[in-house]
């Protein structure tokens, strides 16, 4: 028996990892996918032509980079509601703008019309039918001093030339953000709770309480 069948998890679920930059969501979005066998949906870092150009200058570069994010989420969710689920979606949408967007805006480095312009376009997208709620959000959290030494690791260029006021405002925000987030259920994970690089195998602990989470949810729900 596999371990998606061991521990009840849905051949068709869409579970998204959210949180914080440099978190982890990525290496958890591909452990978790080959534990249970499902298709991933990453991110487009490498790739992205506007992200270098974002942070030497937000103010220039916000609205062009949340329009592009915005268009490759949609494609990826098309994606996943023609596939019929099974996959795992590193970071949510629902981060885009409750996180990146609301803080560009409210710190004054994107323009208020721009930012309407933006809400506008996710409002009548998220309103398709490519846009259900996923069966589960995992957020994952940690300190920002483990969260700091994990971008510094990882040395993506523009995120280490990125004042550190940057990633302490955004991991407060989203202390905030994920204690009123209601869209579907979350499981919380602490990243000092399991280690998938020294120890792949915590992957199966981390599968087995997404099992017992996901039945207790239906069940609540029925
Ligand atoms: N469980 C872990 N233990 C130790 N380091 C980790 C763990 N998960 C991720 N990392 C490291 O942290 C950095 C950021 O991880 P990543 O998955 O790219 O984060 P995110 O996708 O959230 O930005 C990478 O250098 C990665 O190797
Ligand atoms: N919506 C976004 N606005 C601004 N920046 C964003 C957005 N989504 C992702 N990013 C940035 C943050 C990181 O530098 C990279 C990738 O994020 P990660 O959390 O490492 O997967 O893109």
């Amino acid at each position: 028996m596999n371990l998606r069948e061991k521990y009840g998890i849905p051949q068709n679920a869409v579970i998204t990892i959210a949180g914080t930059v440099g978190v982890g969501k990525s290496t958890m979005t591909k452990a978790l996918a080959d534990a249970l066998n499902f298709r991933t949906s990453f991110e487009k870092v490498d790739s992205n032509p506007y992200l270098d150009r974002f942070y030497d200058d937000f103010e220039k570069w916000s609205f062009h980079l949340q329009i592009y994010f915005l268009a490759e989420r949609f494609k990826e969710q098309k994606r996943i509601f023609e596939y019929g689920g099974g996959f795992i979606q590193d970071r949510s949408i629902y981060e885009d703008t409750g996180i990146f967007a609301k803080m560009h805006v409210e710190k004054g480095t994107m323009n208020l019309t721009d930012y309407e312009t933006y809400t506008s376009l996710f409002d009548a997208m998220v309103m398709t039918p490519y846009f259900p709620h996923p069966d589960l959000l995992i957020y994952l959290d940690g300190s920002i001093e483990d969260i700091l030494s994990r971008i510094q690791e990882r040395g993506r260029p523009m995120e280490q030339s990125t004042p550190v006021e940057y990633w302490y405002e955004m991991h407060e925000r989203y202390e905030n953000w994920i204690n009123t987030f209601n869209a579907c259920p979350v499981l919380r994970l602490n990243i000092n709770d399991y280690d998938l690089m020294k120890n792949p195998d915590t992957v199966e602990q981390v599968v087995e309480r997404v099992g017992h989470f996901i039945q207790q949810t239906s069940v609540l729900r029925k």
